[in-house]
């Protein structure tokens, strides 16, 4: 926590695009665990020592051990949080988490059934959910609104940057209480959170011309869209579908993309082709559009667009929980 200005950084690193993590601390001694900080949801687990071997996705990552931390408070209730693959299942668990030099006393999941799909992938050990408190289970109030309650912040906000160039240090940051003027130009633009929006292809709304709601999910690495939208908009730029909701198109193809556009709050954020295309190394052939899949998230949170890290990575992101909204700026 820098005191002069009361924000506080967290390096982030950038993992094929794909995946952007960093660092926080959990007890006494310091335990140290890589989390995704995840908009997509508002609560805090990482692996437990408890986990059994059996578990590989356990095995191959970081875990918390309780009896090692001085200043562990044992809480015992079951925790269970639905991903697309699997469900994470284990216990609650209390103990200083530190965010960016920032303590905590903070209750936690110790992770002890983690499914290998997809957390044999996950370069991170746990996910630190940055999301608002009516998404955290089990009622625990989330980190960053116990971070907010402490006043040691300049602005209740927080801002990511995603960076696009595997080779640039850091991959990211996460600013808690502002943002850093080096990763953006230009002035923000907001939507109100619970905002509608739509989405035009070229120059035509092709849909949710009734307005669909969309989600910025800094813990997801793509763009996905209710089925049916998904589909036009690539019958549209003339993708075919491969896989289930994945879709290609043929290389020579790819500079007569047209320009997809998300409109959020009266302001259009496009999207060049190398936003939303990815080279498919093996088969020069083809290039898949794959950070753009279908993907139907039943009522009531859904219809829904998730907006994840590679919107993030083109448009720097500021939460603004003070006045409920999200800021985007471009980012550099
Ligand atoms: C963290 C769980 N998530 C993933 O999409 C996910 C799963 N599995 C792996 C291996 N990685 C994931 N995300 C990597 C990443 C980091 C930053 C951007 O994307 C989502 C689940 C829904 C809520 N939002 C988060």
């Amino acid at each position: 926590l820098s005191p002069s200005n009361g924000t506080a950084s967290t390096a982030l690193t950038n993992y094929l695009d794909t995946q952007y993590f960093g660092e926080i601390i959990i007890g006494s001694p310091a335990q140290m665990f890589n989390v995704v900080f995840d908009t997509g949801s508002a609560n805090l687990w990482v692996p437990s020592q408890s986990c059994s071997p059996l578990y590989t996705a356990c095995f191959t990552h970081n875990r918390y051990d309780a009896s090692k931390s001085l200043t562990h408070i044992h809480n015992g209730t079951g925790f269970s949080i639905q991903y697309a693959s699997g469900n994470v299942r284990g216990f609650l668990s209390e103990d200083i988490v530190m965010v960016g030099g920032i303590p905590v006393v903070q209750v936690f999941a110790e992770a002890t059934a983690l499914p290998a799909v997809p957390f044999i992938f996950a370069k991170f050990d746990g996910v630190l959910g940055m999301g608002y408190p009516d998404m955290a289970i089990d009622g625990i109030t989330p980190v960053f609104d116990r971070i907010m309650s402490q006043d040691v912040l300049k602005e209740q906000v927080f801002s990511v940057y995603y960076s696009r160039d595997p080779q640039r240090i850091p991959g990211g940051q996460l600013l808690l209480g502002g943002t850093e003027s080096k990763y953006y130009t230009g002035t923000f633009n907001y939507v109100h959170t619970k905002g509608e929006g739509n989405v035009s292809v070229g120059m035509e709304t092709l849909f949710c011309t009734e307005g669909c709601t969309a989600m910025i999910d800094t813990g997801s690495s793509f763009i996905t869209g209710p089925a049916s939208s998904v589909s036009v908009l690539m019958r549209t730029i003339g993708a075919v579908e491969l896989a289930e909701g994945e879709y290609t198109v043929n290389c020579d193809l790819v500079m007569s993309l047209p320009i997809v556009a998300f409109h959020l709050g009266g302001q259009a954020y496009p999207l060049t082709q190398e936003d939303y295309i990815l080279r498919s190394t093996y088969i020069s052939v083809i290039v898949t559009v794959s950070p753009l899949t279908a993907l139907d998230i039943p009522p009531p949170t859904g219809p829904v667009w998730i907006l994840g890290a590679n919107f993030i990575a083109r448009y720097y992101t500021k939460f603004d929980r003070r006045n409920n909204r999200i800021g985007f700026a471009q980012a550099v």
